[in-house]
């Protein structure tokens, strides 16, 4: 691992790609827009752990390694998850607004904190327990409709299994109809409102009125289930859990804050788990001894059927072939900071405003913290430990995933009752890609067999051979 100098370096010694025109950090940065993986690994391998991207207003740093993830993650009053002024460009007053920006992600200091609290039981482990059979239902359902025999893209498939586990935990709908409706809507916002903020112009079929369209029906929707929950004392949803929720001083979440909340929980909780079920059931499909062992424990202890909460706490293979997934294709690659002030960061001077990226990805590779960092071993978390800061696809500090729990219970449930029942194939030669998002690109083609155990691994092509070997 690179070392750094306890002497503040000044910008004529910046480590980093500085000294290019103007565009040269333009450049960089849409490279690590096209090029991910390539980029982050360029960047460290290069200049080690704390790299200059652009270095005038505002400055972009990258930081990476455990101790710089701890620096960046456990001093939230110095490195802020939001600029300050990322909410200005937007018009306050509409339910546009009150969607994006009530939640969790877009607060810091006091009010996030406040926030956290009241939202943290509906995220404790003795909670996330009546979640259980929404999982197991929703999994049941996608699995029934699936065909020995057919092709399709295995990441629509989990996105699609994913967005139903969510919005269903989030709403407890028995009307599935709305609950597709719900989860569709949401879908289409996330796609648009992008644009929408980037031209704030509000005229007919413009991106940003319908994102302030689509907003109003989730704002109406979404308050008329919240009236209608509060006459339910005995539901046990998401919605319902914060509905209840107060601290000890008697405050509660304001219907506003509740919106805001039920959507972000839809953003945060659903691409992240389906890019993780598509990678970890394509490194399986990779490693056919590793999925041999794995069926013998679930065979094992499940004899077909999915599992129980008990259950689950006693599949070690399972619980290492999951973490060994989020290690080695983590769904957030990397995260931002903002520093609130001036101050310094391995040995750099930072000026107030700069945001400094860190990496999971990278950080998950370093070979002193991982021996043979790039191979797929389930098996080495029957043993090893790792900090907060060593090992973080959830993050860590005041910002770490709030669900991280929720999410295991959920990957270990899909793998479980997905691998018993059927074997997936990834079509021959197939080119994978993997964008920022780690979204398999363009897809993960597969083939639907039931599971006989004749496991092979199927050659690929694309950037997707560099991220692992194999033996
Ligand atoms: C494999 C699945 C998941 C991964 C890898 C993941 C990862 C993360 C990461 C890295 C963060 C921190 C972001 C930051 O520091 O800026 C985060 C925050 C968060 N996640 Fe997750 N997440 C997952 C699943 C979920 C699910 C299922 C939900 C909800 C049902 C969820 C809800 C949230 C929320 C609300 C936050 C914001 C916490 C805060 O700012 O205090 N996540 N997640």
């Amino acid at each position: 691992m690179a070392t750094t100098t306890t002497i503040p370096r000044t910008s004529s010694s910046l480590p980093g790609p500085q000294g290019l025109p103007l565009l040269g950090a333009k450049a960089k940065m849409l490279q690590l827009y096209l090029h991910p993986v390539a980029f982050l690994q360029q960047l460290y391998q290069t200049y080690g752990d704390t790299v200059v991207v652009t270095k005038n207003d505002p400055m972009l740093v990258f930081a990476f390694g455990p101790q710089h993830n701890f620096r960046l993650l456990s001093n939230p009053d110095l490195f802020h998850a939001n600029h300050e002024n990322s909410s200005k460009r937007v018009p306050p007053g509409t339910a546009l607004t009150r969607i994006w920006f009530n939640n969790l992600l877009r607060m810091d200091g006091v009010q996030h904190k406040q926030q956290r609290r009241l939202m943290m039981p509906s995220f404790h482990k003795k909670q996330i327990v009546h979640y259980h059979n929404d999982m197991i239902d929703q999994t049941q359902r996608l699995l029934d409709r699936w065909e020995v025999g057919a092709e399709f893209n295995l990441l629509r498939e989990m996105q699609r299994l994913t967005q139903a586990i969510v919005v269903k935990t989030l709403f407890g709908l028995d009307d599935e109809e709305k609950l597709q409706r719900l989860g569709d809507q949401m879908a289409k916002l996330m796609k648009i409102v992008g644009l929408g903020f980037l031209m704030p112009v509000n005229f007919p079929g413009s991106p940003y009125r319908q994102a302030l369209q689509i907003a109003q029906t989730l704002d109406t929707e979404i308050r008329a289930m919240i009236e209608q929950k509060r006459a339910q004392p005995e539901a046990t949803d998401v919605l319902a859990m914060l509905i209840q929720t107060h601290d000890e001083d008697g405050e509660r979440l304001s219907d506003d804050q509740l919106i805001g909340h039920c959507f972000a929980l839809y953003v945060a909780g659903h691409e992240t788990t389906a890019n993780a079920l598509t990678w970890t059931n394509f490194l399986l499909e990779q490693h056919p001894h590793i999925l041999a062992d794995l069926l013998d424990e679930l065979d094992a202890k499940l004899h077909g059927a999915p599992p129980t909460i008990e259950q689950l706490r006693e599949l070690p293979m399972l619980e290492g072939v999951v973490k060994e997934g989020l290690r080695l294709f983590p769904p957030a690659m990397a995260g931002l900071r903002v520093a609130t002030e001036a101050c310094e960061l391995g040995g750099v001077e930072l000026a107030a405003n700069t945001s400094i990226m860190y990496s999971q990805f990278i950080t998950h590779r370093i070979p002193e913290l991982y021996e043979e960092p790039n191979r797929f071993k389930p098996e080495r978390w029957l043993t090893l430990e790792r900090s907060p800061y060593e090992y973080l696809p959830f993050s860590a500090g005041h910002h770490m995933c709030i669900a991280s729990s929720f999410a295991m219970q959920e990957l270990k449930i899909v793998l479980a009752m997905t691998l018993q029942r059927y074997r997936l194939a990834v079509r021959p030669n197939a080119k994978l890609d993997l964008d920022l998002r780690m979204h398999a690109k363009p897809g993960m083609p597969i083939r639907v067999f039931a599971q006989d155990r004749q496991f092979k691994s199927t050659p690929v092509r694309g950037t997707v051979r560099d991220m692992f070997v194999k033996d």
